[in-house]
């Protein structure tokens, strides 16, 4: 049947390919959450509520979207790595890139009063996004390391930050000019020194943000889930186990299951334990 005389329109979406076979990297990242920290009473630097939040939102991202194969978060921002295979929405950006983040952006809100069951939202927030196109594993790699020593840039610098204006009393302007030129040593030094803490103590989640992982059980695996959980800790520290079952995949014998480490992802260490994340 012939289209009415305004079909023609249609005619002016451009189509938006992804390109075949390369890796494709997510990003996600809070929208003015400086405001929205302030906001809803964050804990300074590190609100671990918040955190967990945005691990749980991005693991039940993981659920639906079976071809994001690893994902990475800190702060107000998450990384998820699409497998390079992948022919999701085939492949088209936008519908890709709006799809994941209104799906995270919802989750974040369906799942706030959970982790912050005395803060009600004051209005409603949002997360910008971009898909990046990577051509190898090498740089793959990078990108997450990049990100992971970011987190620990920024985590350093805030902690030490903290203590000084919140036990060491001074000014926020003090504090800065306290810190301006100071390298890492110098940082690690002030926290031991002048506050008591040593930084390699506090918790992974951290200073190595998370890692989510959705790994691959083989078909004979007769552990119970607690058991495969800790199984796959190895080499990991602060794995949490989630409490829901294993997922039988559709049309395999093969049981996944995801979860939520704080573990180093510089370094062969965590690739060479999951060769299957950049494989497929
Ligand atoms: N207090 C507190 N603030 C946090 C925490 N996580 C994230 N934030 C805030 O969120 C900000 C995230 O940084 P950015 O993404 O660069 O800043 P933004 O305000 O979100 O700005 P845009 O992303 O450009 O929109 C931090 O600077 C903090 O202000 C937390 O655990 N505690
Ligand atoms: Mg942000």
């Amino acid at each position: 049947m012939a289209g009415s005389k305004f079909a023609y329109v249609k005619g002016f979406e451009i189509p938006d390919p992804l390109l075949p076979e390369t890796f494709l990297v997510c990003r996600l990242d809070g929208h003015a959450f400086h405001r929205f920290s302030d906001q809803h009473d964050f804990v300074k630097p590190n609100d671990e509520r918040a955190l967990k939040l945005m691990d749980h939102v991005a693991k039940n991202l993981m659920s639906e979207y079976k071809d994001i194969v690893l994902g990475f978060g800190e702060s107000d921002e998450f990384s998820f790595l699409l497998k390079k295979s992948t022919k999701l929405y085939n492949r088209r950006h936008a519908k890709i890139l709006t799809t994941l983040t209104s799906y995270f952006t919802s989750c974040y809100v369906f799942l706030w009063s959970q982790y912050f069951p005395d803060t009600p939202l004051r209005y409603p927030p949002s997360f910008d996004g971009r898909i990046v196109v990577y051509p190898n594993e090498r740089i793959i790699r990078d990108y997450f390391s990049w990100r992971q020593a970011d987190t620990h840039i920024n985590n350093l610098y805030n902690t030490v930050f903290w203590a000084l204006v919140q036990q060491g009393k001074q000014s926020t302007t003090e504090a800065h000019a306290t810190l301006k030129g100071t390298v890492s040593a110098t940082k690690h030094e002030i926290l031991h020194s002048r506050f008591g803490i040593n930084y390699n103590h506090l918790n992974e989640r951290f200073r190595k943000g998370s890692v989510i992982v959705r790994e691959e059980l083989s078909p004979d695996s007769s552990l119970t889930h607690t058991e495969t959980t800790k199984t796959l800790a190895d080499g990991c520290s602060d794995v949490e186990a989630t409490n829901d079952p294993p997922v039988v995949k559709k049309k395999s014998t093969f049981k996944t299951m995801i979860n939520i480490l704080h573990c180093d992802i510089i370094g062969d260490e965590f690739w060479n334990a999951r060769p299957y994340i950049l494989s497929q």
